[in-house]
C-alpha cells in the first residue's frame, strides 16, 4: 500500500498541494486526473522523492519515506517526454537502472540480458534491441521507457502523462496495452492525466484534482454515475449545467417545476447530454427547436435551442434518433429524465421531473 497523509506543498506563496491524503492499494492503478495546474504533477513528485512537500508524510508499504531520497524509493517514472539516453541502444536503455548499480546490487551481465530480452518482449519490441531512439516512433520511445522503468522490478510505478505527446491512435492502442500490462504483472502504479477518457478507461481508481485540492476519489463507474461536486459533474463528460432557484422544495426549469428535496437557495441543475429524451411537440413537456445535428459514429449529438435563450446538448443512439425523424429546425419536446441539482457547493440532489 501507497499512502500520502496531508500533504500541503508552496511554490513561494502559491499553495500546489493543499492537504491532499490518498492511498493506493497494492496492485492497483491510479490515475490522478485534472485540468492543467491542479497540482497532478507536484503529487507525482512528492511520491517519488523528486520534491519535498511542506507537511504531511509519503509512506511505502507500512514505512515512512518522506525524507527518503528518489533512487532508495524502489519507485519506476515514465514521462511524457521520453527521456531515453540517445546515444544508448534500445537494449542498453532497458539495462541502464540495473548496470548502474553497484557491487553485490548488481546482477550479473546474464542475468541483465535475460532480463532486457523478457522486458523487449513484454513491450513487443524484441526486433528492436539494437536501435537507437531517434530511429523509433514515439509510441515506441513511449514502451522502451516503460520497459526500462520495470527493469528495476519497482514496487510502483508513477507515469507523468506518459501518451500525452502521441497522437490520437497510437495514445489508444497504447493506453489498452498499459491495462493489459497492469493486469498481467500486478504492478502498483499512479498515472497523471488530464484526459477524462484515458481515466475512465485505464484506471481502477480515479482521483480528481482541482486546485491543489481533491475533489473525489472513486472507481470510474462511482465518479460518472456519482459525481461527488459540480466540478467533477463538469469535469466528466458533457454535461448541461442550467442555472436555476431552488424555493420551497421546487426548482423552475424552462417553465416547469421540478421537485427537489434541497434547501432553498442559487442553484445548478445538472442534466447529462443523455439523459434527455426528445418527442413530438406537446403541451405537457418544454418545447425547443433543433439547430444542429451531429452523426459522431455510434451516436448522435443534437444541439437545441430553448425559448429563453438557452441551449441543450443531447445524445441519441443513431437508431433512437433515425426513430426520431427530425431535422434541422424541426420542433421537438423535451424530457429531462434525470436531474441532480447542487445548491452551491453542497449537493447533489436528484430532481422529480415527473
Ligand atoms: N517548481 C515550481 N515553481 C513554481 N511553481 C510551480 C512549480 N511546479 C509547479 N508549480 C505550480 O504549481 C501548480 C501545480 O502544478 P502541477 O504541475 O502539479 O500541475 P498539473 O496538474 O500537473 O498540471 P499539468 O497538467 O499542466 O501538468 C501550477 O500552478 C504550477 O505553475
Amino acid at each position: 500500500m501507497i499512502e500520502v497523509q496531508n500533504i500541503t506543498k508552496h511554490f513561494g506563496a502559491f499553495r500546489a498541494l493543499d492537504n491532499v491524503s490518498l492511498q493506493v492499494p497494492k496492485g492497483k492503478l491510479v490515475a490522478l486526473l485534472g485540468p492543467s495546474g491542479s497540482g497532478k504533477t507536484t503529487l507525482l513528485r512528492i511520491l517519488a522523492g523528486l520534491d519535498a512537500p511542506d507537511h504531511g508524510r509519503v509512506i511505502l508499504d507500512g514505512i515512512e519515506a518522506t525524507g527518503q531520497k528518489a533512487r532508495d524509493r524502489g519507485i519506476g517514472f515514465v514521462f511524457q517526454h521520453y527521456a531515453l539516453f540517445r546515444h544508448m541502444t534500445v537494449a542498453d536503455n532497458i539495462a541502464f537502472g540495473l548496470t548502474v548499480r553497484k557491487g553485490k546490487d548488481r546482477p550479473p551481465r546474464a542475468e541483465i540480458d535475460r532480463r532486457v530480452a523478457a522486458l523487449l518482449d513484454l513491450v513487443q519490441l524484441s526486433g528492436l534491441a539494437g536501435r537507437y531512439p531517434t530511429q523509433l516512433s514515439g509510441g515506441q520511445r513511449q514502451r522502451v521507457a516503460l520497459a526500462r522503468a520495470l527493469a528495476v522490478e519497482p514496487r510502483l510505478l508513477l507515469l507523468d502523462e506518459p501518451f500525452g505527446a502521441l497522437d490520437a491512435q497510437v495514445r489508444k492502442e497504447l493506453r489498452r496495452w498499459l491495462r493489459r500490462l497492469h493486469d498481467e504483472l500486478g504492478l502498483t502504479g499512479v498515472f497523471v492525466t488530464h484526459d477524462q477518457e484515458e481515466a475512465l478507461e485505464v484506471a481502477d481508481e480515479v482521483v480528481v484534482m482541482n486546485k491543489g485540492r481533491i475533489e473525489q476519489i472513486g472507481t470510474p463507474a462511482e465518479i460518472y454515475d456519482q459525481p461527488a461536486t459540480p466540478f467533477v459533474f463538469g469535469f466528466l463528460g458533457h454535461v448541461n449545467a442550467l442555472p436555476c432557484r431552488v424555493e420551497g422544495g421546487t426548482a423552475c426549469l424552462f417553465g416547469r417545476a421540478v421537485g427537489v428535496a434541497a434547501p432553498d437557495g442559487e442553484a445548478i441543475a445538472f442534466v447529462r447530454p443523455h439523459e434527455i429524451g426528445l418527442g413530438l411537440p406537446g403541451a405537457a413537456q418544454p418545447q425547443a427547436s433543433v439547430r444542429q445535428i451531429s452523426v459522431l459514429g455510434p451516436v448522435v449529438r443534437i444541439d437545441l435551442d430553448l425559448p429563453e435563450g438557452t441551449t441543450l446538448e443531447v445524445e441519441a443512439s443513431r437508431d433512437a434518433f433515425s426513430q426520431l425523424e427530425i431535422d434541422r429546425g424541426s420542433a421537438v419536446s423535451v424530457l429531462l429524465r434525470r436531474v441532480r441539482f447542487f445548491v452551491g457547493e453542497a449537493g447533489p440532489w436528484e430532481g422529480d421531473a415527473g
